[in-house]
């Protein structure tokens, strides 16, 4: 019998609040974040086999590494290990369609691991529950529990303890990519040395953005989004303050690094005013690729028992 493969889709992410602490002793930041699981999604297949493996495809596949240090692969081995199967030979073949920017601060390798944890379970019929799913997500990295989750949420600790948050609108973003990735410890480690140098100023507190997405107004939110490692990508990437001045220029209601970038996400009126600053930014030169998305959508989700076809995601090229 062929054995059926299993496809999870699971999103992007912004970082609407991004609140970073001082640096801890096991070398994480405590952080206060809001998540929002945006429409740019990554499809993750798996299919029992005996020769395990694992492909790329899609935008930016070829910078992403398909061995163990791949986080669908740890998944897999962690997932393998909570089980009592053998982690380094866990009978599963898999396969990524990258829709999600390579190192562009909006989680994509933590959005595959969370498909993985997702799809696997459904393989191997572990019937895990989201809580049990979301401890081992924790342990894989920072942002997996979030990409499991989706939706809007208020994040703490390393950024892995979640509490959902009430957001009463979708909201309309433009996401400008950038021509290479950034680190994320570089760019944490660009804060601390900001902050080290000339005490670097710390975004305000979570309650009033949090009261804008209850109230459901873009014009209020937009005024409250904050990111503490915007500072850092800008002075490892300095064009990235061109990027942000462009994408209110066309329109935007304002601009933010998304996590620690280099992608910048635009926060837009409506749909149709987030394609027409995506047109005009795309005419600016300003990055590599421009893309609309919405969100919130929901997190990791079994789309199909076969490979699914993915939507092609509005773009423009710039
Ligand atoms: C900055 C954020 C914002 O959501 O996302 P990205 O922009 O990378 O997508 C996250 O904090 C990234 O989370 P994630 O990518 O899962 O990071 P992890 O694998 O847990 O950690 C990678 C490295 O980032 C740094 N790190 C991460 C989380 C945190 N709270 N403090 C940190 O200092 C540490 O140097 C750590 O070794
Ligand atoms: N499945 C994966 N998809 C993307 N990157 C991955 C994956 N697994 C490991 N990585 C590594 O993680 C790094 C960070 O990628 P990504 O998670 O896309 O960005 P970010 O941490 O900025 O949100 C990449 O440079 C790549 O080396």
């Amino acid at each position: 019998m062929v054995p059926t493969p299993i496809t999870v889709r699971v999103p992007a992410k912004v970082n609407l609040h991004l609140s970073v602490g001082d640096a801890r002793p096991d070398g994480y930041h405590e952080l206060v974040t809001v998540f929002q699981a945006l429409s740019l999604t990554d499809d993750v297949t798996v299919v029992a086999a005996d020769d395990p493996a694992l492909e790329v495809k899609g935008e930016g596949a070829d910078e992403v590494p398909t061995g163990p240090e791949n986080l669908a692969w740890k998944a897999v081995r962690l997932l393998a290990e909570h089980c009592g199967r053998d982690p380094e030979n866990p009978g599963v073949r898999i396969s990524i369609n990258k829709g999600i920017p390579v190192a562009g601060g909006m989680a994509g390798g933590s959005a595959d691991a969370a498909a993985a944890l997702q799809a696997v379970n459904q393989l191997w019929r572990l019937e895990l529950g989201r809580d049990e799913l979301s401890e081992l997500a924790g342990k894989i990295g920072s942002d997996v529990p979030f990409s499991l989750q989706g939706g809007t949420a208020l994040g703490t600790g390393r950024g892995e303890r979640l509490v959902p948050v009430l957001a009463r609108h979708t909201y309309h973003w433009v996401i400008a990519l950038d021509r290479e990735g950034l680190s994320t410890p570089g760019v944490y480690g660009e804060l601390d040395r900001l902050r080290a140098d000339n005490g670097n100023g710390r975004i305000g507190e979570v309650e009033p953005l949090l009261e804008a997405l209850a109230s459901g107004d873009p014009r209020q939110l937009a005024l409250l989004l904050g990111n503490d490692l915007q500072s850092a990508a800008v002075s490892l990437r300095p064009g990235l303050r061109r990027t942000l001045r462009a994408g209110v220029q066309a329109g935007a209601l304002a601009g933010i690094v998304s996590g620690s970038g280099p992608t910048c996400a635009f926060l837009c009126t409506d749909s149709d005013e987030a394609v027409r600053v995506a047109a005009e930014l795309s005419g600016a030169g300003v990055c590599r690729t421009v893309r609309v998305a919405h969100g919130p959508v929901p997190g990791a989700k079994v789309v199909s028992d076969e490979p699914a076809h993915r939507p092609t995601p509005p773009q423009v090229h710039a």
